[in-house]
């Protein structure tokens, strides 16, 4: 059995007590800037910036950090997105922590999690979510198609994140215009950068924002994933570990116009 396999497993037994409750959160309406929109008029590397207390590959990494004081720190920044894990028994998040992020900020914020049924989607969008994650391989082609419509209806942006070239064609198949292809294989915990190369000669000329996330750990991964063509990056622990949080994410935002027009 893989961590994949464990995590979808552990959310299997928690969808009855989502499905038994409504969700009640104070949620500060705003109106945020498209991720898409911010992603494809980028002349800089966009940094959608992660609440991660903690994972399954690497332990407790911050378990104590107050998220908003970290996600006003990212905001403050120039962070496109915030990512919030929301995830609790491998990552010790929570919708609280999505929550009060969400209140705090005024950029688009993401809800980091393993979605698998439309009830997590209402639990994103009520704890004040602009963007959710949908993982192409912890979902059959029907899960992926009708969760993605789901999200779309609710006014939610979707990414939709890959790994390999098999799971890229159904993201594809979907429509969907925000990858991102985790450079960590979520079966076996291996952190490879060179999956954003792969995925990137593989993406048809279209208007899809190509994102790169995990294990990126300063500005060279950084410039290594724009020169595949990324348009923003997703990062966590690096950031979680940082005792300078601005200046790192700072560092990331490398230059990326002479990318832009090649339209990828
Ligand atoms: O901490 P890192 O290596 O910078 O990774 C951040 C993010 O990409 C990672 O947390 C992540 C990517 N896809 C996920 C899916 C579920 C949970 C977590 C993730």
């Amino acid at each position: 059995m893989t961590i994949l396999d464990r995590i979808i497993d552990q959310k299997k037994t928690e969808l009855p007590q989502l499905l038994s409750t409504k969700p009640v959160f104070l949620s500060i309406d705003k109106a945020r800037p498209s991720l898409y929109e911010t992603l494809m008029s980028a002349n800089s590397l966009q940094v959608i910036s992660e609440m991660k207390r903690a994972s399954p590959s690497k332990g407790d990494i911050a378990t104590e950090v107050d998220p908003v004081e970290q996600a006003l720190q990212y905001e403050e920044a120039g962070a496109a997105c915030i990512s919030v894990l929301t995830e609790r028994a491998f990552f010790k998040g929570s919708y609280g922590d999505l929550n009060a992020v969400a209140n705090a900020v005024n950029i688009p914020v993401l809800c980091k999690d393993f979605i698998i049924h439309e009830v997590q989607i209402d639990y994103a969008k009520a704890a004040g979510a602009s963007v959710v994650l949908l993982i192409v391989a912890a979902l059959t082609d029907v899960q992926l198609k009708s969760l993605h419509a789901y999200a779309t209806e609710k006014q939610l942006e979707v990414l939709v994140e890959v790994h390999d070239a098999e799971e890229l064609k159904r993201a594809l198949a979907i429509g969907a215009n925000i990858i991102g292809v985790n450079n960590r294989n979520l079966k076996t915990f291996d952190v490879s950068l060179s999956a954003t190369l792969e995925i990137a000669q593989l993406l048809p000329p279209s208007p899809i924002a190509f994102i790169s996330e995990s294990g990126i750990s300063g500005p060279e991964d950084a410039q290594f994933v724009a020169n595949a063509g990324a348009k923003g990056i997703l990062v966590g622990e690096a950031l979680m570990r940082s005792g300078n949080v601005k200046k790192s994410l700072k560092a990331l935002q490398i230059d990326i116009t002479a990318k832009v027009g090649e339209n990828r």
